[in-house]
């Protein structure tokens, strides 16, 4: 190989492959609003969520994630780390934009891709883990507590919110959260619309983990997937699923007179003006 034929052979690699101290990093895919990048080393995908200041889960953010979880699945990654691209926000939840004055037609699209998103995030075979760096409120939180283990930083918080705007979670968002709380604190919770500090959600089991950095927070993830390395990875995926089959198959059944309620919901005018008056109110936040 001659000189030119190296450094364009060192410059593809560059374009494809990152390095940090130990690990080369490949990056899988890169969506608009998403990038994956997969340690070579240990097959885990790192998908990071970018859509930045606050990551609002609109429907092409939540179009990218859904494409990626199907890719990483595909690809049969060991594993999938859900991370943000912020180093203060996890994700800000629904993007409160799609709800409000909604056209109809991407309203009805929105929703079915939340739902879709949801379904491959929670039923999926391949181990799942979140390093929360950043505020987790609602949709952050579902999209949390949807992966199989949580690493948080401290001093940020995380909760469904809903009661607090005015709004009811779904069905499938109460299952997700009394999937990793019990019941009565999962009650309470909800009923309150309590967002918990990283230390209160360390306390109660939200999160599992607390981490000092996001790189931290990654590598504890990455020793979570470590502890299946002994076990059979169809097994593995199957109990996982028939852990969650009663939530998964329920919202498979319900899917229409889910997406019905939402529609019927959101376009109520007391639900509107809520959400308006609650928009303001962020925004004046910033002012
Ligand atoms: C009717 C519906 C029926 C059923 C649906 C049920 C399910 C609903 C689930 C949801 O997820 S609803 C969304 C709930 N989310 C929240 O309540 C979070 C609101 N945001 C915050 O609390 C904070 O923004 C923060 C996440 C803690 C981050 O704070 P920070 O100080 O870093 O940022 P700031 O508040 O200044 O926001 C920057 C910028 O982003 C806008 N913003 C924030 N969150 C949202 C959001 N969820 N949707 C749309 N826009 C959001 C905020 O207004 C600022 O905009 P500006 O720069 O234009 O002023």
């Amino acid at each position: 190989m001659n000189r030119a034929m190296m450094m364009s052979a060192a410059k593809n690699l560059l374009t494809r492959y990152g390095s940090t101290k130990n690990n080369i990093y490949r990056c899988m895919s890169t969506g608009k609003l998403t990038t994956v990048d997969v340690n070579e080393k240990s097959g885990v995908a790192v998908l990071t969520m970018n859509r930045l200041p606050v990551n609002g889960l609109n429907l092409e953010l939540l179009r990218d994630i859904r494409n990626d979880i199907d890719e990483i699945e595909g690809n049969k990654c060991r594993g999938l780390i859900l991370t943000s691209a912020s180093s203060s926000v996890f994700s800000a939840g629904l993007d409160i934009m799609e709800m409000y004055k909604p056209n109809q037609d991407r309203l009805k699209e929105f929703w079915t891709t939340l739902q879709d998103t949801w379904l491959a995030l929670y039923g999926s075979s391949v181990p799942t883990a979140a390093a929360i760096n950043g505020h987790s409120p609602a949709g952050g939180c579902l999209l949390a507590t949807s992966c199989e283990y949580r690493v948080m930083l401290p001093k940020f918080t995380i909760g469904l919110n809903e009661t607090k705007l005015g709004i009811v979670a779904p069905k499938w968002f109460m299952a997700t959260f009394c999937n990793v709380l019990p019941r009565r604190v999962a009650e309470m919770a909800l009923t309150q619309g309590k967002m918990f500090s990283s230390e209160e959600a360390l306390k109660v089991g939200l999160v599992d983990e607390l981490a000092q950095s996001k790189e931290e927070a990654i590598e504890k993830c990455q020793q979570f997937f470590a502890t299946f390395a002994k076990t059979n990875p169809f097994a593995r995926a199957m109990t996982k699923q028939q852990f969650r089959s009663k939530d998964l198959q329920q919202l498979e059944d319900e899917k229409a007179q889910d997406l019905e309620a939402f529609l019927f919901f959101v376009n109520q005018p007391s639900v509107q003006k809520g959400l308006g008056i609650y928009l303001d109110s962020l925004k004046a936040k910033t002012k």
